[in-house]
């Protein structure tokens, strides 16, 4: 049996920083995601003017509930979703000019609901290209607060933005929510906002925000469970046990539930409140699975799938599309270079039981894409990755982490 120490969580570390950014007092951070997205959320705070020590062990962040220090800044977002949509919500609530950019694969994701939203909040915010993306500028003046409502049916990130920067408002909000992907994103958002000293209350789809101070803490990040999805996946897939010690039935992420999936693929799971294990039992069998909660899953899912006994159905994943590429294309074009039967609807992939051959995965810059189809690797000798680099979006280690797994299981 093998433990697995996977890195800490994105989620969970980049609301962190925006919490310990707004809470009033000095906010400690223990074992927090060290990788490109972090790396370039604690950045974008230095710029806006936040005092951030990066230390081995911990990361220091002195708050300040008036908003970003510095009455001007320009932050570059890189590939970091949470940098791109939670900073300018931040940048919203202080006074000054700040101007956020991000990469090219950043820029054509969507921010449209959330910069509406701020609009009607009465925050002056510009795009520069394309309505709706970044670059945007936004003249900050404090935001008053009140009642809007929002379409979160594209990315929940835009719900978390506005929940997270509501208490710094004059009057507070009260959002009401049309629509909601990736639903227990929203959990983590408001347990680590409690976490933080402000209570939200909650009525059907409508979220009422006090204004109200965060308060700092001393905060130990867990685990990253969408991480922990490539050693349990290559757990099921090569009849290996693994271990990952720090997440389990009592974490944050809903992402630990992609252990049911492999359960109900035949994998033997144990969870405990803070551990999970899963244990290949020789054979996967078919599913048919809504992954509308954990699509940061998919691609695991997607690239195990060939060596199941049954179809595996993916379902209700459309905003897979509008990822750090389009995950259903990249998924299914890949399994065809492996010469795995594969058929895509607008919100739905269904990959074929095969026998995978040698070929190169084109990673699109997406780090789940590399990191899956690594695991596919375990089983398929001759499988390559364009681009293994993309990793360290959030994991910089994937690989020699792999290695070590190959190592112990004697994997050739
Ligand atoms: O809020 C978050 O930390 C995240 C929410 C999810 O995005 P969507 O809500 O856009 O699906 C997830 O895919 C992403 O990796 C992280
Ligand atoms: C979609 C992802 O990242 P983000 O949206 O935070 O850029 C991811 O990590 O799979």
């Amino acid at each position: 049996m093998s433990i697995m120490h996977v890195p800490g969580s994105k989620s969970v570390t980049a609301r962190a920083l925006f919490l310990a950014a707004a809470a009033r007092g000095t906010t400690v951070l223990r074992r927090p995601l060290v990788s490109d997205d972090t790396e370039g959320f604690a950045e974008g705070l230095v710029k806006l003017g936040y005092a951030v020590e990066r230390g081995p062990e911990a990361w220091t962040i002195e708050g300040r509930p008036e908003g970003p220090p510095v009455g001007e800044a320009e932050v570059y977002c890189r590939d970091g979703a949470t940098t791109a949509r939670f900073l300018p919500a931040l940048a919203a609530a202080g006074h000054g000019v700040f101007r956020f950019d991000a990469s090219a694969q950043m820029r054509r994701r969507p921010l449209g609901p959330l910069t509406g939203a701020l609009r009607d909040l009465g925050v002056d915010l510009t795009h520069e290209g394309a309505e709706g993306h970044h670059p945007v500028t936004v003249r900050a003046n404090g935001i008053k607060g009140g009642r809007i409502t929002l379409d979160a049916g594209l990315s929940s990130q835009f719900l978390t933005a506005l929940l997270l920067v509501g208490p710094l408002t004059a009057e507070g909000l009260e959002i009401t929510v049309t629509d909601l992907v990736s639903a227990p994103y929203v959990e983590i958002t408001l347990a680590m906002m409690r976490g933080f000293g402000v209570e939200v209350r909650r009525s059907g789809e409508t979220f009422f925000v006090p204004p109200q101070p965060y308060t700092a803490a001393d905060y130990t990040i867990e685990p990253d469970a969408s991480t922990a999805s490539y050693p349990l996946a290559a757990a099921a897939l090569t009849g290996n046990s693994v271990t990952i010690p720090g997440l389990g039935s009592g974490a944050l992420q809903g992402d630990v539930r992609f252990a049911e999936v492999l359960g109900q693929m035949g994998a033997e799971v144990e969870m405990s409140h803070d551990a999970v294990t899963v244990t290949g039992t020789g054979s996967l069998s078919g599913v048919t699975v809504n992954m509308r909660d954990i699509s940061d899953t998919v691609p695991t899912l997607a690239a195990i799938a060939p060596f199941a006994d049954g179809p595996v159905r993916i379902e209700d994943v459309y905003n897979t599309r509008i990822k750090e590429c389009d995950r259903l294309e990249a998924c299914a074009e890949n399994l065809r270079r492996l010469g795995v039967p594969v058929t895509t609807g607008r919100d739905w992939i269904e990959i074929h039981p095969a026998r995978p051959h040698a070929a190169e995965i084109a990673c699109h810059g997406d780090h789940r894409i590399a990191m899956s189809f690594s695991i596919t690797g375990l089983r398929t000798p001759g499988i390559t990755l364009d681009e293994p680099g993309c990793v360290k979006k959030t994991f910089p280690g994937f690989h020699e982490a792999l290695a070590g797994l190959r190592e112990e299981w004697d994997l050739r």
